[in-house]
């Protein structure tokens, strides 16, 4: 079994302050959010936690292994250099999904994402030492097949994005909904799903039904670990094992 512990980053009330006076200067905006979300990669990073932009006024954290406190002086940071706070709702549960949906619902009871008087809300609670375990988190790492031979080399960029954001479109919704995971694009022709506990067959199954959806064929490394850097460091080895052998699914 996993024990995925999910927290979701919600910039407060930030909807109105994008209009606020008036509309801001979009190049401001995308500013504002590439420099928090690296802020916040840092921020949980440091503490082998990983975070995924998602729809960057909402984030997603992997932070098995980051405590209450931490969380505290990672939303206090934010506040005293951004002109923007975050709310975080922390939720653990054997799914990834569950841990994400408790973690939402929570926050959501609080107070809206446009609501003044709900800021800088801090939810939850996070795994206690004795709680955690060297498995506890399941990651999965996936990459499209000789992407650059393939798209990169042949086809005018904006081609070639279709084609890998089709695969990851094909392939979050299967994995979220096939087997409880949570899957996020992280550049290049890359995905990471964070997982329940998942077999060869049902990676197998999910690279079959990519490839049928969107004719992207992937391959995916996968590992377990303590915290999100150790079992997403362990889905790398296990990728470069699946180009050493050709292979399309490996386990570390
Ligand atoms: N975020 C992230 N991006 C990566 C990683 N490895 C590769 N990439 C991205 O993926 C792109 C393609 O690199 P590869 O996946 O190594 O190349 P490929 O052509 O698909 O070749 P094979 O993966 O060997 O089939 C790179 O330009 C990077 O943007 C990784 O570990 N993390």
């Amino acid at each position: 079994m996993t024990n995925t512990q999910i927290t979701l980053v919600q910039l407060d009330n930030y909807g109105p302050w994008t209009v606020t006076p008036n509309p801001r200067r979009e190049v401001d905006l995308q500013t504002l959010q590439s420099r928090l979300y690296a802020d916040l990669s840092q921020l949980f990073g440091t503490r082998d936690g990983y975070v995924f932009f998602t729809r960057f006024d909402n984030m997603v954290a992997v932070t098995n292994g980051v405590d209450a406190e931490d969380h505290a002086r990672i939303q206090e940071s934010i506040r005293n250099r951004y002109p923007v706070t975050v709310s975080l709702s922390t939720a653990t549960a054997p799914s990834p999904a569950d841990a994400l949906a408790h973690a939402t619902a929570r926050l959501q009871e609080e107070g809206s994402a446009q609501d003044e008087d709900r800021t800088e809300a801090l939810l939850g609670a996070p795994l206690e030492d004795d709680e955690r375990t060297d498995d506890d988190l399941q990651i999965a790492h996936f990459d499209v097949n000789d992407a650059t031979g393939e798209y990169t080399d042949e086809l005018d960029a904006f081609s070639t994005f279709i084609h890998i954001e089709q695969a990851y479109a094909s392939l979050m919704r299967h994995m979220h909904e096939e087997h409880d995971s949570l899957s996020f694009f992280v550049g290049g022709d890359n995905i990471i799903a964070i997982c329940p506990a998942m077999d060869a067959a049902a990676y197998r199954d999910a690279i079959d039904a990519v490839r049928d959806d969107t004719g992207v064929d992937l391959k995916v490394g996968v590992a377990r670990g303590a915290t999100a850097h150790d079992a997403g460091m362990g889905a790398k080895h296990a990728l470069e094992v699946c180009r050493e052998e050709g292979t399309v699914v490996e386990f570390e």
